[in-house]
């Protein structure tokens, strides 16, 4: 019965009042609003070693959402090594973004380059049907979350296609794309980011201290040659810093709490020191983050 799902406004029905309004052809649900409050618990609590991307990611978030009428879609790159969080970030956003427990397919959009995008020589397919699908889906629901993995794999030309919609438009064709939210999900900077947590470790810094405007976020390699640098589209540069021996023991905790084991500290330390693996003399940093702590939980139970 309900024939098209949307996320608008500031609305604040109940579920009950929702539903009764599910005979209509298209059901307007309510967005969190503003949703900083709730995102800022969730990533609080559940990202460890990541106070820059969150710090970052509810600024971004809180400024797009304050506004009626984004001049613009809110754009952020999120950048680091494998497992760091970006990707855990990217969804905590998608839930808290709305308040109901409705399929968020509807609104959520993931791309990944390697799974929809495989064939270069496909590419002015891909770009159409990108495009299509973004155009179709903001002018059904402005406020679109769609989220790009493997950025740094992505075909330029492909990027590049995406970038009309990404600027300061008030409408094109009629469709405003204001409300929209980018994310692009890179490996690219990860060393650089490191490099920099490093000399920061190094001085005796805390990481803590590394400021929000810092000289890291402009960040060079692979998509960066893309139209999106040199039109200045992307909004946020969004460091996600290598994970050290502590907060990899906070994953393999939460991991076995999750799984329905009980904490074994030396289970905990076992595990999350040996993934504590660079610098190869420090043992720093866990060059697959939190990546394989649910296989090795598994493994070691
Ligand atoms: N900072 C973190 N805090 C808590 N859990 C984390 C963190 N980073 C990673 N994890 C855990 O590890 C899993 C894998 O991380 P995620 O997929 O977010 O990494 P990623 O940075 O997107 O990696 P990739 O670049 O390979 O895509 C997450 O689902 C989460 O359970």
């Amino acid at each position: 019965r309900v024939v098209s799902l949307c996320l608008q406004g500031t609305s604040t029905w109940s579920e009950k009042e929702l539903m009764q309004q599910s005979n209509h052809q298209l059901l307007i649900l309510p967005l969190r609003n503003p949703p900083s409050l709730f995102i800022k618990m969730d990533l609080d609590r559940k990202v460890f070693g990541q106070h820059l991307a969150i710090q970052i990611v509810l600024r971004a978030l809180s400024a797009n959402m304050r506004s009626k009428r984004p001049r613009k879609p809110l754009v952020m790159s999120f950048h680091g090594w494998t497992g760091t969080g970006k990707s855990f970030v990217s969804s905590i956003i998608a839930e808290n973004l709305y308040r109901l427990n409705i399929p968020r397919r509807k609104f959520v959009h993931h791309f990944s380059t390697v799974l929809h995008f495989p064939h270069l020589s496909h590419i002015h397919l891909y770009k159409e049907q990108l495009q299509n699908w973004i155009r179709g889906n903001v002018s059904a629901c402005p406020r679109s979350l769609f989220i790009f993995a493997e950025m740094d794999q992505m075909p330029h030309g492909l990027i590049d296609s995406i970038m009309p919609f990404l600027g300061y438009h008030e409408e094109i064709d009629g469709v405003y794309y204001g409300k929209a939210i980018f994310i692009f999900l890179n490996n690219a900077g990860g060393d650089k980011i490191t490099e920099i947590a490093l000399d920061y470790w190094r001085s005796l810094k805390r990481r803590e201290d590394i400021p929000v405007k810092n000289s890291l976020f402009s960040l060079p390699g692979g998509f960066f040659h893309s139209q999106l640098i040199q039109k200045n589209l992307i909004d946020y540069f969004i460091p996600f810093l290598p994970l050290e021996y502590k907060h990899v023991r906070q994953c393999v905790r939460e991991e076995l709490r999750m799984q329905g084991h009980p904490e074994d500290e030396d289970l905990i330390a076992e595990i999350a020191l040996a993934m504590t693996d660079y610098p190869s003399e420090e043992r720093l940093y866990s060059s697959k983050g939190c990546k394989t702590v649910a296989s090795r939980v598994a493994l070691s139970i």
